[in-house]
């Protein structure tokens, strides 16, 4: 095998083709930099003394989310920030972690794009050493604004400039796309830069694979409780072929998983999150994640709609999630469809 690229040589090879320019590449170097920081942090486990709970006196500390924040969410949006604000490609950043925006404040240099994270997917499986990982979406801040607030940052999906996420796992690896193919780069950590081992990562477009937490099927929509049921019937049922099924918990590696082979991810609406619209959030998960998919040759639905048409409402705003293998996407889409006809 050739030598690998490292993503420094891949961002300049995308400049010279004009698919992005000089600020765009450096936004990308330094959200790298800095996820291989979170990298050393996640490595070191319970020997650096970032496991488990944020917070003081037994008190947890609450995120906008209304959820418990780890050791690790706070230190990875504390590296996430720190790196981004003093890079000068940025006018503002949004975290998951967060209530409201940031406008990147005086005296660090001020740049034309915004960036959206969440800094640690997967939380829950911090503490029992299962893979976690940063999600990235970039947008361009609109023309005029030098201080955006939160309602600059709700641009729909297909206005993303770059989106990635990293995954902290058996090794860290960084998956990429400025719009044109989805790419896969791997953290040489002797070297310490990331070098380009998949180009253009495909999806096949049919699969055996689903995932999804199952314990909530009481609580999902008739169309959801219908398709999944007719995918574990398997060769006997109407699809006509045994389905396998994985569920990590970490959207980052259930997803990179779907990359790499093949399968339908599905977060999909149930009574216990449908007040909230879902569980995963749109701007830092869903979005990011799509574009990537998408630009893998798969697709990416809230089940009724291109994921990526989806007009924001509000930053944290959250949404039931169908992406992956393209033909199988479709199949869920349609179950939902046919449901809403014929119940108007
Ligand atoms: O525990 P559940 O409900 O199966 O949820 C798993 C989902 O929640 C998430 O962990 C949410 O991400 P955070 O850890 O960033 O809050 C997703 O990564 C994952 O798909
Ligand atoms: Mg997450
Ligand atoms: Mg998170």
């Amino acid at each position: 095998m050739s030598q690998p690229i490292s993503l420094t040589r891949y961002l300049i090879e995308e400049e010279r083709h004009g698919h992005i320019n000089p600020e765009l590449r450096l936004l990308v170097e330094v959200v790298a930099r800095a996820c291989k920081r979170i990298s050393i942090a996640v490595g070191k486990g319970a020997l650096g003394g970032v496991l488990g709970d944020a917070g003081e006196a037994g008190q947890a500390s609450i995120n906008v989310q209304g959820e418990a924040q780890k050791k690790l969410d706070v230190l990875s949006n504390e590296i996430l920030l720190e790196a981004n604000a003093w890079g000068g490609h940025l006018a503002g950043l949004a975290s998951e972690e967060m209530t409201t925006s940031l406008p990147i404040p005086e005296p660090f240099p001020r740049g034309r794009y915004l960036l959206l994270f969440d800094p640690l997917d997967g939380s829950s499986n911090i503490d029992v050493n299962v893979s976690v990982g940063t999600i990235f979406s970039v947008l361009r801040c609109p023309d005029g604004v030098s201080e955006p607030r939160d309602e600059d940052f709700l641009q729909p999906g297909t206005a993303q400039v770059a989106a990635g996420y990293c995954i902290y796992g058996p090794s860290t690896m960084l998956v990429l796309t400025v719009g044109h193919g989805t790419h896969a780069f791997t953290l040489d950590r002797e070297v310490g830069s990331f070098m380009l081992t998949t180009r253009g990562m495909r999806i096949p477009e049919e699969t055996r694979e689903f995932a999804v937490n199952m314990s909530n099927q009481r609580f999902w929509e008739p169309p959801m409780q219908a398709y999944i049921a007719d995918l574990l019937a398997g060769k006997d049922g109407p699809r006509g072929k045994d389905f396998n099924m994985r569920w990590v918990a970490s959207m980052v590696a259930d997803v990179h998983r779907i990359l790499t082979r093949g399968g339908i991810f599905s977060y999909p609406l149930d009574s216990k999150c449908a007040a909230k619209g879902g569980k995963l959030r749109l701007m830092y998960e869903a979005n990011p994640m799509s574009l990537l998919v998408e630009q893998a040759g798969g697709a990416a639905s809230t089940g009724r709609q291109r994921m990526l048409e989806v007009v924001p409402t509000s930053l944290h705003q959250r949404v039931p999630v169908f992406l992956g293998s393209k033909a199988e996407v479709d199949i869920a889409v349609d179950y939902h469809l046919r449901h809403d006809a014929a119940h108007g």
